[in-house]
């Protein structure tokens, strides 16, 4: 399919009323495309209701879920699939609609065209691609990121995206004309760059919910950004100007992805990391405690990701995780699995505290063990489970992969791109420092714990009996003739 060239953007945006009216869209150097002022902007600018807009998209060209049961209703073929596959999710929908139109985009003529064509049909061949983020790096960029959070969670989301793909394919089986174009045209690889145009270039609106905007999805992100986004009383969106802010003519006009997304989440999300911004934050995965009889019992009934979040704010090192103090106690401090029958006869898992049940609270374990007399052991028990899985995050991403010199063109065609070299050696430097900070904080504060009454009186206890288990030492009895 052929990209259109970005000249033919502004006859697109006047057939299908979408009014620049104080901006277009440019080259911006490292960033693709990005949108200009085409005058000064500044609080003058504003007209009779205070408003001074600078792009204007007609609601109808909102890819939305409502804009995909739209679709639906025009073109047959789309229905039949969105019916077999759709309707779980907005993001799966928007997927679905983009699949099609990509499929649309293939067609080598007009001619051949099997869908209802729309004015995505053309939009999707201005979009980039490929797309930065690592779901689209290839597998050596992907080493790259080796020992860093996003590690896990690309190969995560790489295996999410195939086991979509496949049963999609199986859904639309069916559907002889679906399971024709799976099968033929559109491939896993569409489906990843559907997935990345979305993750890229989604929104959230105050109405339509999260959609794809084209046009205002050309704004790229800054965190002193001069320009938001809304929804008028008609529906249409606007991008308008922050108050105080004076865009002279030529300069990039930028809106916030987020003000406190850390970098692995832009990376992941948008393909590159905020040299700006001053979030430093990780996340990280926890694994049941290997000889915890609990161990899948608790991971089955905690409701959230089983993560740790650890940051830096101004020099305060943070850790913050519901699922930690579920995942040290035992069933001798009061934690109890009972399986109970309900009303209906169906059996369901229930965990017990002290005798209470919890089972709506399981990320309340923190404040739940608070009174208990042992909170202070609990805490210590938490601290140094942390303790070991952030020295083993650190041991995993110093015998990361080194990156070379990052301006170094890259010789052979499948030697990992500069940008992605640079994008993994920048996140790798930032949970580095985030990582050996929370490691620093984490000895104090179990000096700390070691030294309190209540630990101190606990571990002396618990050595006693362990005194009294151990068999004590040969006596000359035993040698003995015997
Ligand atoms: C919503 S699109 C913005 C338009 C995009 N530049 C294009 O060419 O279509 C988001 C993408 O723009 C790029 N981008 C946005 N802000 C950026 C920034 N501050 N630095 C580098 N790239 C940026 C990233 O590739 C991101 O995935």
């Amino acid at each position: 399919m052929a990209q259109l060239s970005i000249e033919a953007f502004p006859a697109w945006a006047l057939l299908n009323n979408v009014d620049f009216v104080d901006a277009e869209i440019r080259n911006i150097g490292g960033k693709g495309f990005g949108l200009v002022a085409k005058h000064d902007i500044t609080d003058e600018s504003r007209d009779a209701s205070g408003q001074a807009t600078i792009l204007r998209i007609p609601r109808d060209l909102v890819l939305s879920s409502e804009a995909v049961e739209e679709y639906a209703k025009v073109d047959q073929n789309f229905k039949q699939l969105l019916d077999v596959a759709g309707h779980q999710s907005t993001r799966g929908d928007i997927m679905l609609y983009l699949l099609t139109h990509l499929v649309q985009s293939k067609a080598t003529s007009p001619g051949t065209r099997a869908f209802a064509s729309t004015p995505w049909t053309e939009y999707i061949r201005f979009l980039p691609r490929p797309i930065p983020v690592p779901t689209m790096w290839t597998n050596d960029e992907r080493e790259l990121l080796k020992g860093t959070s996003l590690e896990a969670a690309v190969s995560a989301k790489l295996s999410a995206l195939s086991s979509e793909y496949d049963k999609l394919c199986e859904e639309a089986s069916a559907l002889s004309f679906w399971n024709t174009i799976l099968s033929e045209v559109a491939t896993l690889d569409d489906w990843v760059l559907a997935d990345a145009w979305y993750r890229s270039r989604c929104l959230e609106l105050p109405r339509a919910g999260h959609a794809m905007v084209p046009g205002l999805d050309m704004a790229n992100h800054s965190q002193s950004h001069s320009a938001y986004y809304d929804e008028n009383s008609d529906g249409d969106v606007v991008l308008l100007p922050r108050l105080g802010s004076n865009i002279p003519a030529g300069a990039e006009i930028t809106i916030s992805y987020g003000e406190a997304k850390p970098a692995a989440e832009m990376l992941f999300s948008y393909g590159f990391i905020d040299k700006d911004s001053t979030v430093k934050e990780l996340t990280l995965h926890l694994e049941s405690l290997p000889d915890d009889p609990l161990g899948r019992a608790k991971l089955h009934i905690y409701k959230g990701p089983p993560t740790v979040r650890l940051s830096i704010t101004n020099d305060n090192v943070h850790w913050a995780s519901p699922f930690l103090y579920l995942l040290i106690l035992n069933e001798e401090d009061g934690l109890a699995f009972r399986v109970l029958q309900d009303t209906s006869g169906g059996r369901q898992l229930k965990l017990f505290w002290q005798e209470e049940d919890v089972t709506e609270r399981t990320g309340e374990f923190e404040t739940l063990v608070q009174n208990h007399p042992l909170h202070q052991v609990f805490k210590l028990r938490a601290v140094a489970v942390l303790e070991e899985r952030v020295a083993m995050q650190l041991d995993r991403i110093s015998s990361g992969p080194s990156y070379g010199a990052t301006e170094q063109s890259h010789a052979a065609a499948n030697e990992p791109r500069g940008e992605c070299r640079l994008a993994a050696e920048t996140l790798r430097d930032l949970e580095t420092q985030v990582l050996q900070g929370v490691a620093q904080a984490l000895e104090n504060e179990k000096a700390r714990l070691l030294q309190d009454k209540a630990v101190v009186t606990y571990l002396g206890s618990t050595e006693d009996v362990q005194n009294e288990q151990a068999p004590g030492p040969a006596s000359n009895d035993d040698d003995e003739f015997s």
